[in-house]
């Protein structure tokens, strides 16, 4: 009797936890998107005085009502190239994956232009035409094409939006992500969303937090919560 009132009672009080994985390039904003998200759900001040990540920051929110019952645990993880590879090891306990872009070093964010064979340009021009549009495109290409990344919903955050050089969302969306995803078979299975965001003002963060929340949920069957 004891041991199935106790069942009885961790059913009832126990909510269900889903892992959230940062990932974008290094200076893309995942550190302070995961200080902001944790300011807006706990009452704590952001410490949005950043460095690049090496190795890994990971933080449990609990959201309050409207929202449901949840526990979200966020993992951040470093962007820089060598830290990478690390990336890999989060793919099959993660629920979800948000990809931050600087949404102000994609260039005209058109990876179409990135192959028109009818411009040359120098590496220095590359740069600045393009800023890092094409590591971006290769990097979430790699993503969508792990294995273990299969129908784990795409949060695609368009970060920076604060900023006056930004480009706006819906060029993020049909000029970089709807191609990838169009030539990536890991696209069309998955639920994806690209949002716009400012970490640093905050705008937009709740917007993405819900669509988190509802995802998560909606993909629990194939991949189940952990019961905390
Ligand atoms: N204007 C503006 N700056 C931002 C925003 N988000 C991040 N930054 C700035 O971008 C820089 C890099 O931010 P981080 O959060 O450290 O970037 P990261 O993606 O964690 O970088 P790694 O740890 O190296 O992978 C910092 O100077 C931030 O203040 C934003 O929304 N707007
Ligand atoms: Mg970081």
């Amino acid at each position: 009797m004891y041991h199935l009132l106790k069942g009885l009672y961790l059913y009832a009080t126990s909510k269900e936890e889903y892992s959230i994985l940062l990932l974008g390039l290094d200076n893309a904003g995942k550190t302070t998107l995961l200080e902001r998200i944790k300011s807006t759900y706990t009452p704590s001040q952001p410490n949005l005085k950043t460095v690049p990540t090496v190795g890994q920051n990971v933080s449990t929110v609990a959201l309050p009502p409207p929202n449901p019952p949840i526990y979200l645990k966020i993992w951040d993880v470093g962007g820089q190239h060598s830290l990478r590879g690390l990336w890999q090891s989060y793919y099959t306990s993660c629920h979800a994956i948000v990809f931050v872009i600087d949404s102000t070093d994609i260039g005209d964010a058109d990876i179409a232009s990135l192959s028109d064979p009818s411009s040359n340009p120098s590496p220095a021009q590359v740069d600045e035409q393009y800023g890092r549009l094409e590591e971006c495109r290769a990097v979430l290409e790699n993503i969508l094409q792990h294995s273990d990344t299969e129908g784990v919903p795409l949060l695609v955050l368009a970060n920076k939006q604060d900023r006056e050089d930004c480009v706006e969302v819906v060029r993020i969306k049909e000029g970089l992500v709807r191609k990838v995803f169009e030539g990536s078979k890991g696209g069309s299975v998955r639920d994806s969303r690209v949002l716009p965001c400012s970490a640093l003002t905050g705008t937009g963060v709740e917007e993405a937090v819900e669509w988190l929340c509802s995802r998560v949920r909606w993909n629990k069957e194939a991949r189940p919560p952990v019961m905390r």
